[in-house]
């Protein structure tokens, strides 16, 4: 039979309340009466059993000796406790795992008449009855039994029950481990033949009362029954299985010391061979309860050998030392004590043993093989596969997305990265320019320069601390090109596209003629300081001729038109056409023309955050909606020239642009609330046309808020956890599209839980998602007829971010200034403040309080309040009829109060 696991082991482990798990030997300690012959000998009695698990030796002079005078043990018995006590204390609970497949082992360990043979005889007798008892109870299990007794003298096995009694042979058998070969087994089929077990027992107790003779006190005697049961409704059947487990009855030989029995001749051998036994006993035992490291000498002796398993291995296992009170046999009950002190540390790992019988097993596998065998001829239908590879394809996709979402993520914060880095040099470089030191007032660096250039900034200075010897710090080809190019002056990007230009301090412009026409700006050249952004200007119809000239002036010629020569240094308010301008460079700048073209390319990336131009690609465009010329309104500045389309046109072109410059009269690129509330009925009027094709046709007013009403006024169900659960989605969308920040800052404070927000807000969800998943996907999105990447959208938000630098300064004053530094934890004596602050602002996703307080620093700076203290109504974004009351769930915390 071959050992096996299987759901009968394991239900049998439940029942055991174990599976594996390691048990300490339970150790118990018998003290028997003192005998006749020594009360007759006026021996005293010295060891007492204090309570259930001490016994303490009481001798006073002994005391003094410094050996230990107290003994703990999982039970101690008194003399006058009977074997029925010690049985039910543990033993029989050991003893009874038999039956439930679980190998157990008594161990009766002694000197010489301290009661060994009589402990073993009873805990026998009724652990055999216990079983009896259980099989009885137990008819849904067909049991079978069988006996073995044998006898370890002289390190020779004897087969107590054989009528020969002849000498049996240990095998080592690699499967089973020992065994005796020849074991005299009497099988006990099922409980009609249980009469048979009883005779066997008083063949047993027979055998005891012969080891009462000289032979049998000095040999190690072992009875053992085998268990085997089987469920009775599963016998014959190939999915039985069986429960096999033995239980030992040991009684082993006197471990007096040989000089005290032993003498001469036969009497020296069979002591020594007893020792011999006893001594490998010990000394397994000593080693066990170290822990089991090295090698354990189970081979060095016949009794350590068979009853290896018992000795911490598969099976439970108790020792009962048997002590002699008697004064006498002190040094021997120490010994004992000493035995089974060791004995108590050593653990056992017994499982439940179930066996299949070889007939069962050749069938489990013969149909195992069938089975195999039969998928090997028979795939299976091609359809499993397809689905299995349908699956394959979706998880890979799946990976990919993953992929492309970590790569996103490594480039954004490479891109952060690049960004500090950025600042710490432009820091350092400021260090060097002292000679700019006039530039920062309250040594917070860049306003007044940023002032004086208070050109729209995608033609604006360079700051300072940017510059380092005529090269942007920043540019990496710059850098390169450092000490080489010094008369090349950087070009990064002009505005072009009808851009609208204001005249700005600093700056001087001239256009003979709207559209046509050279036009010239002329930089400040302030040594190396100069340098003049340019941007869209890597669009390939932009041709600049002559490049910058050393005086700092740079000529835009548009294509098909004529220089203009008349002022060369001043250049009204111009705008350019986008349609025929083509750079070019002198030849003493044709090294540089590269970084020019280069830096070109990627401004024009950057002109545009995702804010803008969503138009173009949005998805749920309805069918015979051609790509129109509105746009979003342009809160990333110098993304997108100012289109001045001031009466908020609705028409069908939808241009609904406004002159923010103007309106604001800031010097900035700051859109205006109307500008942006007039984008967002595009999007929303594109949306509906998209989800109500018919309405398509119709005017934002015709079909946008009516329509929208309707849809919205299908109440939402738990419109408050809804509103929550979209404003957090988009903030996440914000950030993942660096999303300008001004846009972020008018949505959050108009759409603030009005259950009317919910139209706007889908709309803005689904633009968002789609530019995020374009993102995702390593794809730019085609905006307003632009290019946008994730890296130009990053850099639409630096611009951003630098503009709101310079407004810092502009806006508020010194102790408004002081203030938010201090909130923020920004050191009042650190430099680069403002930019540090910027920073802060939506710069988590997760907490709502930097939301709250970041919208309002915005909203501020960019006096959204005295927009009008806007309000939807206002702008015709609010659906709500007069009387609906509103509820809103928005930020919690006072947005004034936190800006001071
Ligand atoms: N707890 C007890 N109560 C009463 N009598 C006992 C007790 N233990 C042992 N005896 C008696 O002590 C005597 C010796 O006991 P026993 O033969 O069991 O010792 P042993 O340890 O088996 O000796 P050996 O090693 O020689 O086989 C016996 O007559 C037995 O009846």
């Amino acid at each position: 039979m071959g050992a096996i696991g299987g759901e009968e082991l394991i239900k049998w482990e439940k029942m055991q309340g174990r599976n594996g798990d390691e048990e300490k030997i339970l150790v118990l300690v018998r003290l028997r009466p003192l005998s006749e012959k020594e009360t007759a000998r006026s021996e005293v009695s010295d060891w007492e059993c204090i309570n259930d698990s001490t016994i303490l030796y009481r001798n006073s002079l002994q005391e003094r000796s410094g050996l230990p005078t107290a003994y703990t043990f999982d039970r101690v018995f008194r003399g006058d406790c009977a074997t029925r006590e010690v049985y039910e204390e543990g033993i029989k609970d050991i003893a009874l795992s038999v039956v439930t497949g679980i190998n157990s082992t008594i161990f009766a360990y002694g000197q010489t008449s301290s009661g060994k043979t009589y402990t073993m005889n009873g805990i026998t007798e009724y652990s055999v009855a216990d079983i009896y008892d259980y099989i009885q109870r137990h008819e849904e299990r067909a049991y079978v039994l069988k006996f073995s007794a044998i006898e370890i003298y002289n390190e020779v096995v004897r087969d107590l029950l054989s009528s020969e009694n002849a000498s049996l042979r240990i095998l080592d058998d690699p499967e089973r481990g020992t065994i005796i070969e020849k074991l005299t087994e009497e099988t006990l089929r099922d409980k009609n033949h249980l009469k048979e077990l009883l005779s066997i027992c008083d063949a047993l107790r027979q055998v005891g009362e012969t080891s009462l003779n000289e032979t049998s006190s000095r040999s190690h005697q072992i009875l053992r029954l085998t268990i085997e049961s089987s469920a009775r409704e599963f016998l014959g059947k190939d999915n039985s299985t069986t429960l096999a487990a033995s239980v030992n009855f040991v009684d082993l030989a006197g471990s007096e010391r040989a000089s005290q029995s032993l003498s001469v001749g036969q009497r020296l051998k069979e002591g020594c061979h007893i020792n011999r036994s006893l001594l490998t006993l010990g000394t397994v035992i000593r080693k066990l309860s170290k822990g089991r490291q090295g090698h354990i000498n189970y081979r060095d002796s016949k009794l350590t050998r068979i009853l290896q398993h018992s000795l911490g291995g598969n099976a439970r296992t108790a020792i009962i030392c048997t002590l002699s009170p008697a004064r006498s046999h002190v040094e021997q009950s120490r010994n004992t004590l000493l035995f089974a002190s060791c004995a108590k540390e050593v653990t056992t790992n017994a499982h439940v043993n179930v066996v299949m019988s070889d007939k069962a097993l050749v069938k489990q596998l013969q149909k195992e093989l069938a089975r195999l065998e039969s998928e090997l001829r028979n795939p299976g239908p091609p359809g499993d596969y397809t689905a299995l590879l349908r699956k394959k394809d979706l998880h890979i996709e799946k990976l990919e997305k993953e992929v492309k979402e970590l790569k996103k993520q490594r480039d954004l914060a490479e891109s952060r990265v690049e960004d500090l880095l950025k600042v710490v040099a432009n820091e350092q470089a400021s260090d060097k320019k002292n000679k700019h030191s006039n530039w920062e007032k309250e040594n917070d660096h860049g306003d007044e320069f940023s002032e004086s250039c208070s050109f729209n900034e995608d033609a604006s200075c360079i700051h300072p601390s940017e510059v380092n010897n005529g090269h942007s710090l920043s540019d990496p080809v710059s850098q390169t090109n450092e000490g080489s190019e010094d008369m090349c002056k950087e070009v990064r990007c002009i505005e072009t596209d009808k851009c609208s230009m204001e005249e700005s301090p600093g700056f001087s412009s001239s256009s003979n003629h709207e559209n046509e026409g050279t036009s010239r700006l002329t930089v400040p050249h302030n040594g190396d300081v100069a340098r003049l952004v340019l941007s869209s200007a890597s669009r390939p119809d932009i041709n600049v001729q002559n490049g910058i000239t050393t005086n700092g002036v740079l000529e835009l010629q548009p294509r098909n038109s004529y220089p203009d020569e008349s002022s060369p240094s001043s250049l009204s308010s111009a705008t350019l056409s986008s349609t025929s301008l083509k750079f070019s460079r002198s030849r003493s700048c044709k090294a540089n023309l590269m970084t020019v073209s280069s830096d070109c390319e990627m401004e024009e990336q950057s002109e545009t955050t995702p804010l803008n131009g969503f138009e173009r690609e949005y998805p749920g465009r309805p069918i015979g909606v051609k790509r129109k010329h509105w746009k979003l309104p342009s809160t990333t500045f110098g993304a997108d020239p100012i289109r001045v389309s001031r009466n908020n046109s609705q028409s069908s072109n939808g241009s609904t642009w406004v002159d923010d410059a103007k309106l604001l009269n800031t010097g900035e690129e700051i859109p205006s609330v109307d500008s942006f509330v007039a984008g967002l009925k595009e999007m929303a009027k594109l949306h509906q046309g998209q989800d109500t094709g018919p309405k398509a046709g119709k005017s934002v007013k015709d079909i946008g808020l009516d329509a929208m009403l309707d849809d919205s006024q299908g109440a939402i169900p738990d419109w408050p956890s809804e509103f929550e659960r979209m404003q957090k989605l988009l903030i996440e969308l914000w950030h993942s599209c660096n999303i300008s920040l001004i846009h972020r800052t008018y949505f959050f404070m108009l759409f603030k839980g009005d259950p009317m927000d919910s139209i706007y807000m889908e709309v803005e969800i689904r633009r968002l998602s789609y530019l995020k998943e374009t993102f995702a996907k390593g794809n730019p999105a085609v905006q307003n007829g632009q290019t946008l990447t994730v890296a130009s959208s990053l850099k639409g938000l630096r611009r951003e971010r630098a503009m709101l630098c310079r407004l810092i300064y502009k806006r508020l004053a010194a102790d408004e200034r002081n203030t938010l530094y201090q909130n923020w934890g920004i050191s009042l004596n650190s430099k680069k403040r403002r930019m540090q602050l910027v920073h802060h602002l939506w710069s988590s996703t997760t907490d709502m309080n930097n939301v709250a307080v970041s919208a309002a620093i915005v909203a501020k700076l960019i006096r959204f309040s005295e927009q009008g203290e806007a309000s939807k109504e206002m702008f015709g974004l609010s659906f709500s009829h007069p009387c609906t009351s509103r509820r809103s769930f928005g930020w919690k915390n006072s947005m004034v109060s936190l800006i001071s």
